[in-house]
C-alpha cells in the first residue's frame, strides 16, 4: 500500500471530510492520530479504524490554540512513533452579509481556519525536521478559497487565505524535501452544508434545502461531492506519487468553479 506505516494526523477527524479522510488514511496502509474538539466522535471514528486493522490514537485539541496542535502532534510522535503526514483539515464556516461581521465573529472564524491551519503547519514542520522526515502537510481549502461568495464571504476569506499559507510554506519548506499542498472540495453534503443551508434559509427566505440544491445543480458531474471524493484526491496528495507536487491548490469540485 502506497503510505504502509507512514503517521497521518487529521485535525476535525470527528465527523464529515476528516473522517472521510482518515479512513482513507487507514484503508492506504498509514496509522493515524485523530484530533478534534468533540471526544465521542474521536473515539466512534478510531473504532472504525481499530477494525481496519490500524494503529490508532486521539487526541482532543482546540485548533484555534497554538499550545494544543503542537501537543497533538507531540502525543501522535509519542504514541505512534513518529509523524509523516498532517493534514490540517478542521474548519467552521459562517454565513452573514459581510458587512454585519463583527468583530468576535472574524476573530473566531480566523482563529480556527486561518491560525489553526497556521499552527498545524507550524507544529508539523517543527516535528519533520526533529525526525528528519520529509514530511506532507495538506491543508483544506475550498471552492471559496478560489472565488468569494455573497454571504460566506468572511469564510471565503479564510481559504484563500489557506491558500496563501500553502504557496508561502511550500517555498520556505522545499529545501527540506517537506512538501505543502491544500485541497478544495465543492460541495460535500457534511453538517457544515447543513448549518449553511439553514442560515442562508434564514437570511434571504428560501426554503430548507433550496441553496443546497443550487449549488447542487451548478455542478457539471451532476451530484453532490461525499467526503470519499475528497479523501481519494488526500491519498493521493499522501503518497509517493505526489512527491514532486508542493503549493498547490487543486479543486476537487465535481466541476463547478474552473480556474
Ligand atoms: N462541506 C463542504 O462542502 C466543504 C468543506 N470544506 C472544508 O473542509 C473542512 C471540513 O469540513 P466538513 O467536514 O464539511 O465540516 P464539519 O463541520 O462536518 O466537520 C468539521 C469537524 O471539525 C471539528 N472542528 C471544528 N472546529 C474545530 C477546532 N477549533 N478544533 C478542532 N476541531 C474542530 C468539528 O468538531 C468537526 O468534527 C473544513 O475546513 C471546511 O471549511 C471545504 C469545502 C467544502
Ligand atoms: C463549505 C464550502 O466551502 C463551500 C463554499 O461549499
Amino acid at each position: 500500500m502506497a503510505i504502509d506505516g507512514k503517521v497521518a494526523l487529521v485535525t476535525g477527524a470527528g465527523q464529515g471530510i476528516g473522517r472521510g479522510i482518515a479512513l482513507r488514511l487507514a484503508r492506504d496502509g498509514a496509522d493515524l492520530a485523530l484530533v478534534d474538539v468533540k471526544q465521542d466522535k474521536l473515539a466512534e471514528v478510531a473504532e472504525e479504524i481499530r477494525a481496519l486493522g490500524r494503529k490508532v490514537t486521539t487526541f482532543v485539541a482546540d485548533i484555534g490554540d497554538r499550545e494544543q496542535v503542537f501537543a497533538a502532534v507531540e502525543h501522535a510522535g509519542r504514541e505512534l512513533g513518529g509523524l509523516d503526514i498532517m493534514v490540517n483539515n478542521a474548519g467552521i464556516s459562517q454565513v452573514k452579509p459581510l458587512i454585519d461581521a463583527t468583530p468576535e465573529e472574524v476573530e473566531r472564524i480566523f482563529k480556527i481556519n486561518v491560525q489553526g491551519t497556521l499552527w498545524g503547519i507550524q507544529a508539523a514542520a517543527a516535528k519533520f525536521r526533529e525526525l528528519g522526515r520529509k514530511g506532507k502537510i495538506i491543508n483544506a481549502s475550498s471552492i471559496a478559497g478560489h472565488e468569494g461568495y455573497a454571504l460566506l464571504g468572511v469564510y471565503s476569506s479564510t481559504k484563500f487565505a489557506v491558500r496563501a499559507l500553502t504557496q508561502a510554506a511550500a517555498k520556505e519548506l522545499a529545501s527540506e524535501g517537506i512538501t505543502v499542498n491544500a485541497y478544495c472540495p465543492g460541495v460535500v453534503g457534511t453538517d457544515m452544508w447543513v448549518d449553511i443551508d439553514e442560515r442562508m434559509a434564514e437570511l434571504t427566505g428560501a426554503p430548507i434545502g433550496a441553496t443546497y440544491d443550487k449549488f447542487v445543480n451548478g455542478i457539471a458531474l451532476g451530484r453532490a461531492e461525499t467526503p470519499d471524493d475528497v479523501a481519494a484526491f488526500v491519498s493521493y496528495l499522501a503518497g509517493p506519487d505526489a512527491d514532486y507536487m508542493t503549493g498547490q491548490a487543486p479543486l476537487i469540485d465535481g466541476g463547478l468553479v474552473y480556474r
